[in-house]
């Protein structure tokens, strides 16, 4: 293992952390910044950190809580025109700095930490906490007695479990994430997110020799005589994510909006619930809106029959929740319920799985034998013997009627174009919540919107850059 000199994954921790607090405070010049420094390395962070804000001209204090300080932390802070400064600074600071405790905390927070908290929680100015707000236990989103509310959390290297769990979900605020280059070396964590660098890896890119076919083709199962609507939407969402060409097949009504709303769609009118004739695909979506009479059961069993990937949603999810023998078959299968189709599928309460989404979303990897993504508040798949993947884009504008049909089209073009059913999940849950911020830009939106918005989603990963 490649050694880094010391204090190289600080520094890195402190230069993200200084940019963030820089961007919440617009101007940093002039600017009150209080820092909250306990005896650890959080507090190190929060020194270094300070010392960079108060070199662009920022007024910085440290309120030292521990019977140690990092020393070389608060030596810089120092040389850069820091200083310390006793508790009554917290009131009038414009931004807080959250460097009491970290991951190497253990139980409640002790006095003087509670009470600086406290004052931290009660004051004007906004809360970064550095790596998870004090007060929350890192591995579990534990909360004990007193905890820093933060406005938001820079966690450093790996989303830390207590920050995607409630209760610590919900002082953390909003997270980001500082890439500090561990990856390779720390232990395989629990749970993992993919960044923006991950998603333009593992975007499938079409080559020169590509055509239509080898980009990956989809069959859709999808639309009803009621709900006409989630087959367009998953065809639109489809077309969008990649896929080189859609195969839709299924009943009369929505066969022909289908055909109205994409032309570019290859639309085979069903007389028979069989899919034996519709033409080769690499993969399949089955279920939004299809039903779940006995004509819908007989198309999923035609679908799940063949020897490609399936993506199953929606009526689908209905249909294999009451015979689950459907999901028996050699090729790989994704599914993407909400909570409540969970809840069905494990003979579970539905309540239960929201207090515990990651628990629930292991659990029905493991027992089903198949990859999930959990769509929710947090959108989460799991797949046996892998990290859940917690996925950081998102908008609550995306909790519209639709929006999950979409995303089963994005998600099997991925499949379709040789993605895992992991990579698949996660990357079609980054790309489709890119989409549904860049959609609604603080307004409300409409799921076509979020279709339309996937290429804009994709060119924002392509253009992040390493
Ligand atoms: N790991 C990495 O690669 C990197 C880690 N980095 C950073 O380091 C952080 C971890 O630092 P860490 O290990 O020094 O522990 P940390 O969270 O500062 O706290 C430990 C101190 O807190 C105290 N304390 C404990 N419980 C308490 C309580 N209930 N109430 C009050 N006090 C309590 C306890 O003090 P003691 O009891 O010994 O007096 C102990 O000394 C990590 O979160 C991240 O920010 C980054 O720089 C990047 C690279
Ligand atoms: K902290």
């Amino acid at each position: 293992m490649a050694r880094l000199p010391e204090g190289t994954l600080m520094q890195r921790a402190a230069t993200g952390l200084a940019a963030v607090c820089a961007d919440l405070l617009g101007r940093v010049y002039g600017r009150r910044v209080v820092l909250l420094v306990g005896s650890g390395d959080n507090g190190g962070d929060a020194l270094y950190a300070g010392e960079r804000l108060a070199r662009r001209g920022a007024w910085v204090g440290a309120v030292t809580a521990g019977a140690r300080t990092h020393e070389a932390g608060l030596r810089a802070l120092l040389e850069a025109g820091g200083r310390v400064v006793d508790r009554s600074a917290i009131a009038e600071a414009d931004l807080i700095i959250d460097g009491l405790v970290g991951i190497g905390a253990s139980g409640a927070l002790r006095e003087p930490y509670a009470g600086l908290a406290e004052e931290a929680n009660a004051a004007r100015g906004a809360i970064v906490a550095v790596d998870v707000p004090s007060g929350v236990d890192a591995s579990s989103g534990r909360v004990a007695g007193a905890a820093v509310r933060a406005r938001v959390t820079v966690t450093m290297g790996a989303y830390k479990t207590g920050l995607l769990v409630d209760p610590g979900a919900a002082v953390a605020g909003e997270v980001e994430l500082v890439d500090i280059g561990l990856g390779a070396y720390l232990p395989d964590p629990d749970v993992a997110a993919l960044t923006a660098n991950d998603v333009d890896d593992l975007l499938p890119r079409p080559g020169k020799e590509s055509d239509k076919y080898r980009r990956g083709v989809l069959g859709v199962a999808a639309g009803g005589d009621v709900f006409t609507g989630a087959a367009v939407l998953a065809v639109g969402g489809a077309l969008r994510g990649g896929a080189g060409m859609v195969r839709y097949a299924g009943r009369r009504a929505p066969a022909d909006q289908v055909r109205a709303h994409w032309p570019e769609a290859v639309v085979t009118l069903l007389d028979e619930p069989s899919v034996e004739h519709v033409g080769r695909v690499q993969a399949w979506v089955l279920g939004p809106g299809l039903g779940v009479d006995r004509w819908a059961h007989e198309l999923a069993a035609s679908v799940l029959a063949s020897n490609v990937p399936v993506l199953i949603d929606a009526d689908g999810l209905t249909l294999v929740a009451e015979d689950r023998g459907l999901l028996r078959r050699e090729a790989p299968v994704l599914i993407t319920p909400h909570a409540g189709e969970l809840a069905r599928l494990l003979r579970a309460d539905r309540d239960d799985i929201e207090a515990a989404r990651l628990d629930h979303v292991r659990r029905a990897a493991a027992e089903l034998g198949v990859t999930v993504l959990l769509k929710g508040s947090t959108t989460v798949v799991a797949e046996d013997a892998r990290p859940v993947r917690v996925n950081t884009t998102g908008t609550s504008w995306l909790a519209a009627g639709g929006t999950g049909d979409v995303l089963s089209g994005v998600a099997g073009a991925l499949l379709a174009q040789g993605l895992s059913c992991y990579d698949a999940a996660s990357c079609g849950a980054f790309l489709h919540g890119l989409a549904g911020r860049l959609a609604a830009d603080g307004a409300p939106l409409a799921a076509a919107d979020v279709a339309a918005a996937v290429p804009a989603a994709i060119r924002a990963v392509t253009s992040a850059g390493p």
